[in-house]
C-alpha cells in the first residue's frame, strides 16, 4: 500500500493463483506500508482501476500512534463518545470526528500536525516541480508551512447540503412504463444534511463538524431541524450557509475608534446569504455580504499577513510605495497592508464585495495609512487605469482555484511591477501561473525571480493547502 497526498491509499490487485497484478485499487484512508482488509465495491469499466472500502487496518502504520487527547471545552455525549471510540479503534487516536472514514473531508486527522505541515510543504514542492515548467534551478527551496494556530474549531464558514426525498418533487416519483406514467414505489427516505460520503454520491448526515467554530455547530442544530421539518416544501436539494460573525456594529459606528482593541463580543452565526458578516483581522475589521468570499480560517490570517509584510520588506524612510490588490474580495490584503504603502488600489469582479471593500476602507482608515481605492471589474482591467510607477509597485494576486487567465498575466508582465505576491488555494494553478510569469518575463528580458514559496495551513486537518509565493524583478 502507498498513500497519496489526497490520503487515498493505492494497492495492486493480484488475482489469487497469479503473481501478475491486474488492477490498481484505491483504498481511502489507508497509509503507506499498511496491511488492510478491503471490500471491492467498484471496477472502472474502461481502465484498470478499482475502488475499495477499508474494512480493517490489520497492520497499522506507526504514523497513527498517539495518545487520546480530547479537544478543549468539547463535551461528548455518550453516543458521540461511543462512535468516536469506534472510529479511533479503526483509524487511530488522533481522530476527533465521529464521521471520519465516512465523510470525505478532514482526511489528515490521523496524522501528527507536524507531519501534516510537512505534507503540505511537499505538495507545494511537487506543484512547482510538475506544473511550473521551470528549470529546477529557478525554483527556491520551499519554506516550512505556516502553521494554523487553531487546528480544530477554526472554520468560519460551513455549507452543508441535502437532497430532497422523491415524494417532495412530484415528477421524481413518476416513471414511464409502456408510454404511460405510473407512480414509482415509495422508498423509505432519510433526510441527510451534511457532506458527501467518500467514494459515493450519498450525503452523510453530519450533526457536528469539528473543524467549524462553536457558534456554527450550535446554529447547525437549529438549521438542520428547520430543514427536516420543512423538507416537503423543498422542490430540490439545497446548500445551507453558516457563517461565524461578530455581532453587527451599531449603525452610527462608521469609523474605527482611535483606541480600537480586539473584540471580546460573543460571536453569532449568520445563515442569510444577503446578511452582513463582520470579522476582525488584527487591528482591522471587515464586513461583507455573507454569501461573498472571505478566508475561512480567521486564526491564521494575522500570521499570513505578517509573512506578506516581511516578504515585501520594511518601508524605508521617505520611500514611496504602491500596492495593487487584484482579486481583492472585501479588501483583506489592500486594507491590511495599507500602512506599508502610499496608495493602494484593489479590483474585484463581485459587486457586493467591492461595495463592502469601499466601506471597509472607510471604516479602517487612520493615520499612517495610504489612500485606498477600489475598482469594480475584471482583474486585468486595473492595468488600463493604473498610474503607479511599476518599479515602486507591489501586486498581490489571490485568484479563485482556477488561477489567473492568460490575459491577466500578459497585462501584468506589460506593467512589470517590482514585486508580485501570489496567494492561492490551489498550489497547482499557482505554480502553472508563476511558471508562465517567470518564463515569459525572462524571454522579454525583464526576468522575475521567485524569492520564496511555501504553504500556509488555512485548511488544517484536510489535504488542502494555500500557497504563498513572492517574486521580484531587478529595477
Ligand atoms: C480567493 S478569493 C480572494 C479574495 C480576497 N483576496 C481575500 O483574501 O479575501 C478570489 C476573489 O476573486 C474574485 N474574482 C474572481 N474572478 C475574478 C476576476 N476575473 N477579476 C477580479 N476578481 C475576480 C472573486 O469574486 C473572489 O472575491
Amino acid at each position: 500500500m502507498v498513500s497519496l497526498p489526497s490520503s487515498d491509499g493505492l494497492a495492486l490487485l493480484t488475482p489469487s493463483g497469479s503473481d501478475a497484478p491486474t488492477r490498481l485499487v484505491s483504498v481511502p484512508f489507508a497509509l503507506t506500508g499498511e496491511l488492510v482488509r478491503i471490500h471491492l465495491h467498484r471496477h472502472e469499466p474502461d481502465y484498470y482501476m478499482s475502488h475499495g472500502d477499508l474494512l480493517e487496518i490489520v497492520e497499522p502504520s506507526e504514523r497513527r500512534k498517539a495518545e487520546v487527547q480530547e479537544l478543549p471545552g468539547r463535551v461528548l455525549s455518550a453516543e458521540t463518545k461511543e462512535k468516536l471510540d469506534q472510529v479511533r479503534a479503526k483509524f487511530g487516536n488522533r481522530v476527533q470526528c465521529q464521521y471520519f472514514g465516512e465523510c470525505s473531508g478532514c482526511q489528515y486527522q490521523p496524522l501528527a500536525y507536524e507531519e501534516q505541515l510537512e505534507m503540505k510543504r511537499d505538495l507545494v514542492r511537487r506543484a512547482f516541480a510538475n506544473f511550473s515548467q521551470l528549470d529546477p534551478s529557478l525554483i527556491p527551496e520551499i519554506g516550512p508551512t505556516l502553521a494554523s494556530p487553531l487546528q480544530y474549531a477554526y472554520r468560519t464558514k460551513l455549507t452543508p447540503h441535502f437532497q430532497v426525498p422523491p415524494s417532495s418533487n412530484p415528477n421524481r416519483n413518476k416513471r414511464k412504463k409502456g408510454g404511460a406514467e405510473v407512480e414509482a414505489p415509495k422508498k423509505e427516505w432519510e433526510v441527510t444534511i451534511g457532506f458527501e460520503q467518500k467514494g459515493r454520491k450519498r450525503i452523510v448526515d453530519i450533526e457536528e463538524c469539528v473543524i467549524a467554530t462553536k457558534v456554527i455547530n450550535e446554529a447547525m442544530v437549529t438549521e438542520r431541524a428547520k430543514v427536516k421539518e420543512d423538507i416537503s416544501k423543498y422542490k430540490r436539494g439545497a446548500t445551507l450557509l453558516l457563517r461565524d460573525s461578530l455581532p453587527p456594529r451599531p449603525a452610527d459606528a462608521t469609523a474605527k475608534p482611535a483606541d480600537y482593541a480586539p473584540s471580546t463580543e460573543p460571536h453569532v452565526c449568520i445563515t442569510d446569504h444577503h446578511a452582513t458578516v463582520r470579522e476582525q483581522v488584527g487591528t482591522n475589521e471587515f464586513e461583507q455580504q455573507a454569501g461573498s468570499f472571505f478566508q475561512n480560517n480567521n486564526s491564521i490570517l494575522p500570521s499570513l499577513l505578517d509573512y506578506v509584510r516581511e516578504a515585501i520588506g520594511p518601508r524605508k524612510e521617505g520611500e514611496e510605495r504602491y500596492l495593487v490588490d487584484a482579486y481583492t474580495g472585501s479588501g483583506l490584503f489592500a486594507i491590511s497592508l495599507a500602512d506599508q504603502f502610499d496608495h493602494v488600489e484593489g479590483v474585484e469582479i463581485d459587486k457586493a464585495s467591492i461595495r463592502w471593500a469601499k466601506k471597509n476602507a472607510e471604516y479602517n482608515k487612520g493615520p499612517g495609512r495610504g489612500e485606498v481605492g477600489f475598482q469594480d471589474g475584471k482583474a486585468e482591467e486595473i492595468f488600463k487605469d493604473i498610474t503607479f510607477p511599476p518599479e515602486r509597485t507591489t501586486i498581490v494576486i489571490d485568484p479563485p482555484r482556477k488561477g489567473c487567465d492568460e490575459l491577466f498575466i500578459s497585462q501584468l508582465l506589460a506593467f512589470a511591477p517590482r514585486n508580485v505576491v501570489y496567494v492561492s488555494c490551489n498550489p497547482r494553478t499557482q505554480a502553472r501561473d508563476i511558471g508562465m510569469i517567470v518564463r515569459q518575463s525572462t524571454a522579454a528580458g525583464k526576468p522575475y525571480r521567485i524569492d520564496s514559496a511555501r504553504a500556509a495551513d488555512l485548511f488544517a486537518n484536510t489535504h488542502h493547502a494555500e500557497g504563498v509565493a513572492v517574486l521580484s524583478r531587478e529595477v
